[in-house]
């Protein structure tokens, strides 16, 4: 997972506007008894266009669409149990994104119990202010702790600029705009949680952001895909934690948070075994680029990262994390061409094992992506003996997106799962390419198929619907198959 806020293309586009602090519209206001955020067009003629396109594309119905057409943003306690007041997560979001949460089966959920005493501690980490360190030894897989957001907000915020202002004044105008609305999720706290936000760090005081801003821009942690159709930089929040904000950066880290929709926490996994005392590291960015690059990255955070990975000679880690990038395996191609050698795949993803396990980047969707490559191929194979060795390494990858309690069932090769299985001896009796094809859109994913663009998933079900491309995209990357028509039909929803 990256940090992702500052990052996220989203964060770099221009967001709809915003006004100086001196210039702030008595009209814009913020409505206290709907807690809603209400922003009136007639002040702001020159932008509403443009934030009516993106709220249709938000909007279901016409009558939803006129409604909501006045509505920027809601003010929401998460999940708001009664007796769980410091469980909350103040959030500030579009309308749909709840729409969307509810729909997750079993939301709203109460958290994990926590363990005791906790696996981990927040303690002073040379070089870098406070940072989390484990207690106890933990095992690869195992969830270190569970926690849900202190706030959550847009990533960027949208605001509407008047008209009139140089560029100087709409910066200033949009940063205030932030503050103000970021200020409203932290008054909506209770003093335990305002406490705790308040005693995160601020890296960059001094840069004309607010206090509060200031900290999300720190802090937050990129969530994905609130927003339905795809996944992306589309719907992107930044969460706040109290303590998973804590961690520090590693190029070679060894947790992985998780958010889980149904408990709307962070679940925090260890990647790698971990020993006692150990500091808990996760990536702010990107880590599949060169040390130059990466660098590049904290240097937005404040510091130039000295773990492991980064410390000199750095030439063949940098070719390594390359190569990783560039080769992810797709059972999808190996499965549908008879011309490709039986082991091709499986020596392609234990080549990549491999260099992922040189950098000690298990948290890498790529680590998850080749182990399931090879338990398919097994399959495909019709090798169940093989098939359930690799059941066992993927099932310890519980950080994973393709981590599924199914995986169970594969553990045992007598296990009747196996001839049920839509891939079961695919490639020994050569079935025809459009089956293997519709195979593989069942078991990429439960809930609909995912497809890798350039090492971001698109993932699409028949319901949702995609955003306009994505079937171009998905007809390019796997054009062979793409005369499917009921495929066609369910990826134009
Ligand atoms: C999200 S906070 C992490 C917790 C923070 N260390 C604290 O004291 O609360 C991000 C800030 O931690 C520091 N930091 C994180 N990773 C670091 C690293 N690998 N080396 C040095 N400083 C780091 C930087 O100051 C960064 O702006």
């Amino acid at each position: 997972m990256k940090r992702g806020f500052l990052n996220s293309r989203a964060a770099k586009e221009k967001p709809i506007g915003a006004p100086p602090v001196a210039a702030v519209n008595s009209k814009d206001v913020v409505n206290e008894a709907s807690s809603r955020v209400v922003l009136d067009e007639s002040a702001f003629k020159s932008t509403i266009d443009l934030m009516r396109n993106q709220l249709s594309r938000r909007c279901k119905s016409d009558q939803n669409s006129k409604a909501l057409q006045r509505i920027l943003y809601i003010y929401r306690a998460v999940p708001n149990f009664a007796d769980e007041p410091e469980q909350n997560t103040q959030c500030l979001w579009y309308p749909e994104t709840y729409e969307l949460l509810s729909k997750t089966p079993g939301f709203p959920q109460r958290l994990p119990p926590a363990a005791s005493p906790p696996a981990f501690r927040v303690a002073p980490s040379p070089g870098k202010g406070m940072g989390l360190f484990s207690t106890r030894k933990i095992t690869q897989g195992e969830m270190i702790f569970s926690e849900r957001p202190l706030l959550l907000q847009p990533a960027p915020t949208m605001v509407i600029t008047p008209n009139g202002l140089d560029a100087a004044e709409e910066a200033k105008w949009r940063l205030n705009e932030q503050e103000r609305y970021a200020a409203k999720c932290v008054q909506r706290m209770t003093p335990h949680q305002q406490a705790a936000f308040m005693g995160l760090h601020n890296f960059n005081p001094n840069d004309r952001t607010g206090p509060i801003f200031g900290r999300i821009r720190t802090n937050g942690i990129g969530l994905y895909g609130l927003e339905s159709g795809i996944e992306g930089d589309k719907g992107v929040y930044a969460a706040v934690c109290d303590n998973i904000s804590r961690l520090n950066h590693s190029c070679s880290p060894n947790t992985c948070p998780r958010f889980d929709r149904a408990s709307f926490s962070y679940w925090l996994y260890a990647v790698r075994d971990i020993a006692e005392g150990e500091e808990l590291t996760y990536q702010y960015s990107d880590v599949l680029v060169s040390k130059v690059e990466r660098n590049e990255e904290t240097e937005k955070y404040g510091f130039a990262c000295m773990c492991a990975a980064c410390k000199e000679p750095t030439a063949e880690s940098d070719k390594r994390r390359s190569e990783i990038a560039a080769s992810v395996p797709s059972v999808l191609t190996w499965a549908m061409d008879w011309g490709l050698p039986d082991d091709w795949l499986i020596k392609k993803a234990i080549r990549l094992l491999v260099l992922l396990q040189k950098e000690n980047i298990q948290h890498v969707e790529a680590y998850s992506t080749a182990t399931h490559a090879i338990l398919e191929a097994y399959i495909c194979l019709g090798d169940s003996k093989n098939a359930s060795k690799w059941a066992a390494r993927a099932i310890q990858q519980t950080w994973s997106e393709l981590y599924h309690e199914r995986l169970q069932e594969l553990l045992d090769p007598q296990s009747q799962a196996y001839e049920g299985h839509v891939l079961w001896r695919m490639r020994v009796d050569k079935s025809p390419r459009n089956e293997v094809f519709k195979a593989m859109g069942t078991v990429c994913r439960p809930e609909g198929i995912g497809i890798l663009d350039g090492g971001r998933k698109l993932t699409f079900t028949a319901d949702e619907g995609v955003l306009p491309g994505t079937l171009e995209k998905v007809l390019a990357t796997v054009a062979p198959a793409m005369n499917d028509a009921k495929f066609k039909q369910l990826a134009t929803g």
